[in-house]
């Protein structure tokens, strides 16, 4: 899954929108469009985990699910949340933003697999988020070391290259592992072609940041 989609993740790290995190110089106003725009997407994000507990059957697996709903709801929108304080956001404005069609297509595509398949596909979709994430700002972190003192984009980085976020990310790949065990090729080409989507789907999120995409 990893193999198939390394050149689309290859160019996140390339991206003007990463680089611009990475070294300060991104216009606050281009981070305050994706801020808001991502504050959209972690609650259809958080729906598909929560799909992922209707979908599961075995009590650990639906607990799992289950707690990326709260830790979506509770940890990782906080830092939207600090952003949102800083930029003089309030939750009831951010609320009355509208999706674009890119951050639509992408929630829309993930809600379908978690509508229509199981808990193994409803992981691959939720899985090249998580992980490019984790991956992106592990690379910032490495290769811009002032990044994560950044006054500004400094608690994004960090929080993304966490050890706890870095954990979290582990126990999904385990049980992704543990769903997909045993699956016969076919099956598993499908969360292939799932994962890749999603991190093309990814890489549009970025490109909609960057060009401000209405
Ligand atoms: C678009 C997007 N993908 C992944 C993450 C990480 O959860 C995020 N916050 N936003």
């Amino acid at each position: 899954m990893l193999d198939a989609s390394r050149p689309i993740w290859e160019g996140y790290l390339s991206h003007p929108f990463v680089r611009g995190i990475a070294d300060g110089s991104l216009a606050v106003e281009k981070f305050r469009f994706y801020l808001l725009q991502d504050y959209l997407y972690l609650f259809d994000y958080a729906k598909v985990f929560a799909q992922g507990v209707v979908k599961s059957q075995e009590p650990e697996v639906m607990r799992t699910f289950a707690s990326y709903v709260a830790s979506i709801l509770n940890g990782e929108l906080e830092i939207h949340r600090g952003y949102m304080r800083r930029m003089g956001i309030t939750e009831e404005r951010a609320e009355t933003e509208k999706p674009t069609l890119s951050n639509l297509s992408y929630t829309a595509y993930m809600r379908a697999v978690a509508a229509e398949e199981g808990p193994a596909e409803i992981m691959a979709a939720v899985l090249s988020c998580a992980l490019s994430y984790e991956y992106i700002a592990k690379w910032i972190v490495r290769n811009y070391p002032d990044a994560e003192q950044h006054g500004f984009y400094g608690e994004w980085v960090r929080g993304y290259a966490s050890k706890s976020y870095a954990e979290e990310n582990q126990r999904l790949t385990a049980l992704m592992e543990q769903l997909a065990a045993g699956y016969p090729e076919k099956r598993q080409a499908r969360l292939t072609d799932i994962f890749v989507a999603c991190s093309r789907y990814e890489a549009m999120f970025w490109d909609m940041a960057w060009n401000g995409e209405m």
